[in-house]
Order: C-alpha cells, then sequence, then structure tokens
C-alpha cells in the first residue's frame, strides 16, 4: 500500500511535486494536501483527485511523510501547532523551505528525535523533469531515505548530499535555477522580434531551441564545452555571438546570480533562526 503523504501547503512547489505524483502513477487518495483558502484546494481536488483539508494537524496525524511546502517566513506559525499530531502519527518529515535549517526547524517542531529531510527541489518536477536535492538528519533510518527517493525521484532527479550547507548550493544552481532558464527563453524571444520575427515564431523557436538543447546535452556523451564547440563554425556566426557574450561578462553574470541565491539562503537561515 502507498505511503500517505500529506502536503502542508500547496502552492507553486507542492503543486508541481503532487502534480507530478499523481502523473506519474502514485495513488491520488493516499496524497492530502493542505492550505487556507479552501477554493484553491478545490481545484487541486478537482484536477488531480487529491484530498484536501484546511485542518493541518488532522492532515499530519494520519500521515506516514508529511512535506512541509509553505513560504520559509510563515513555517514557524506552521509547525508549532502541529506539534501534537506528530507525536501520533511520527511521520518522516520532508522540508523544501529555502535556508531553513534542521536545527531551527526542530526547535519549531518540538522534537529532536523526528527523521527529518531537507529537499531543496524545482517546479519542473510538476512534468517530473524535477532537479533536487536531498540532505538526511541521523534520525532518518535507511528505509526513510529509500521511501523519500522513491517517492521524490517519480519526480525528477534526486542527488543526496551529505552537508547540509551543500543545499545552498543546490537552490543556486537547481531550486531557483528554472527561473534563469525563463529569463534567457524570454530574452531570446524578445531578440527574435527585434530581428523581425513575429512574436508568436520567436517564442516557438526559442522554446524548441532550449528543448532540443537539453535533449542533446543530457543524450550526448559530450561535455558542454564540446556541445558548444560543435555548434560554433570558425570565423562563423555562433562565434561572434559567443564572443560578445564573453565580452558582456557571461560566466560572471551567472557566477554573481548563482552567488547572491545561495547568500540569500544563509542569510534567511539566519533570519528564521531568530524568530
Ligand atoms: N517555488 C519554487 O520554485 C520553489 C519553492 N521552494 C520552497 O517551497 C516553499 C513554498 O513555496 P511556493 O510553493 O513557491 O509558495 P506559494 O506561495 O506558491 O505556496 C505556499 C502555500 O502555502 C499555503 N499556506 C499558507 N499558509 C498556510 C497555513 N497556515 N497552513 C497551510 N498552508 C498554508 C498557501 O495556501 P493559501 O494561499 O491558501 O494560504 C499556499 O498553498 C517555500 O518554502 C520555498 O522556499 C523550494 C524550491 C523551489
Ligand atoms: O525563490 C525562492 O525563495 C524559492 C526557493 C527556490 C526557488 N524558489
Amino acid at each position: 500500500m502507498a505511503s500517505q503523504l500529506t502536503f502542508i501547503g500547496a502552492g507553486n512547489m507542492a503543486g508541481a511535486i503532487f502534480a507530478g505524483l499523481v502523473d506519474s502513477g502514485y495513488p491520488a487518495d493516499a496524497i492530502t494536501a493542505t492550505a487556507t483558502h479552501q477554493q484553491a484546494l478545490e481545484r487541486h481536488r478537482a484536477r488531480y483527485g487529491i484530498n484536501i483539508t484546511t485542518d493541518n494537524a488532522a492532515a499530519v496525524s494520519e500521515a506516514d511523510v508529511v512535506v512541509l511546502a509553505v513560504k520559509p517566513q510563515i513555517m514557524r506559525e506552521v509547525c508549532e501547532p502541529l506539534q501534537e499530531a506528530l507525536q501520533i502519527s511520527r511521520p518522516l518529515m520532508i522540508s523544501v523551505a529555502a535556508g531553513l535549517t534542521v536545527d531551527t526547524l526542530t526547535r519549531w517542531l518540538g522534537d529532536d528525535s523526528l527523521a527529518i529531510i531537507r529537499c531543496m527541489p524545482n517546479t519542473p518536477a510538476m512534468v517530473g523533469e524535477g532537479a533536487m536535492g536531498l540532505y538526511a538528519t541521523a534520525a532518518v533510518s535507511e528505509a526513510q531515505r529509500e521511501l523519500a527517493g522513491e517517492i521524490l525521484s517519480a519526480v525528477g532527479m534526486v542527488e543526496w548530499v551529505e552537508e547540509e550547507g551543500l543545499l545552498n548550493a543546490v537552490t543556486a544552481i537547481a531550486g531557483s535555477a528554472p527561473a534563469y532558464f525563463f529569463y534567457m527563453y524570454e530574452a531570446l524571444e524578445q531578440a527574435g522580434v527585434a530581428r523581425g520575427l513575429p512574436q508568436e515564431s520567436a517564442r516557438r523557436l526559442a522554446l524548441q531551441t532550449a528543448f532540443g538543447a537539453a535533449r542533446m546535452a543530457r543524450e550526448s556523451e559530450f561535455d558542454p564545452q564540446t556541445l558548444k564547440r560543435q555548434v560554433m563554425s570558425p570565423h562563423g556566426t555562433t562565434e561572434e555571438a559567443i564572443k560578445s557574450l564573453e565580452n558582456a561578462g557571461f560566466e560572471k553574470m551567472i557566477d554573481n546570480a548563482t552567488l547572491a541565491c545561495f547568500k540569500r539562503a544563509e542569510s534567511l537561515a539566519r533570519e528564521l533562526d531568530d524568530q
């Protein structure tokens, strides 16, 4: 029988994971999602067939696995009232919150013997193409590690990290990174329009190029540098474009952006710890 999964929060990230799970065949009746707005929950029930409730404690008391998926800033007010219910079910806790450390979360859950996994997923989980970093505390059993890996690998690829701090690096290059690619998609579309293409046409071409490049990179035996070189004919068009990107400091820009993301995850952790 499938493990009972409860999602506390049913927004972008939780929705991406439970949508991906249902699409991959996980039984919808073993999934419960909570939120404060009944209307949004009703839409999820209609679309995915999952159970819904606005009662977090009730949803937790019957769960084998609880996925905490509210904004980090409201995690404390969500977690503290769950303490009693957690003593009934003693589920595996999976937090997807950026920056929230195990120490802070443990304090808010009021029990340092609970098994906690921190997960940094990304929204492509919705289409089964997520990229996730996972970190397990010492209280997590081998069976629970396997269970979390099994559940989450249904919606994407999973990388375990052995140091909690590395999840901030995962946030910088995976958790937040779909937005960087969407930004590039947006910029290519605009550039296509600026060069005279109709907008819809530019969007379709940019999107298919992103998809084709990602699929080719995944299926090919070559590293990114080689794949890049294969497009660059000597003295050709691509060489000019890449030179222009280099001159504009493209790599430095990506490095700066990921560093800013990483540092924000660290400062978020400090802010939450002070709560
Ligand atoms: N979005 C992303 O790409 C990623 C997000 N994350 C993490 O996921 C978490 C959620 O982010 P995201 O999904 O973007 O946020 P959203 O704002 O989209 O979703 C938050 C959800 O929390 C619900 N919620 C608010 N208060 C409560 C409450 N008291 N009890 C139960 N549910 C409540 C909201 O429901 P309602 O509106 O009805 O109140 C909503 O469904 C964050 O911690 C973030 O760091 C991690 C990786 C990627
Ligand atoms: O922007 C955020 O804080 C969340 C965490 C990673 C992606 N979205």
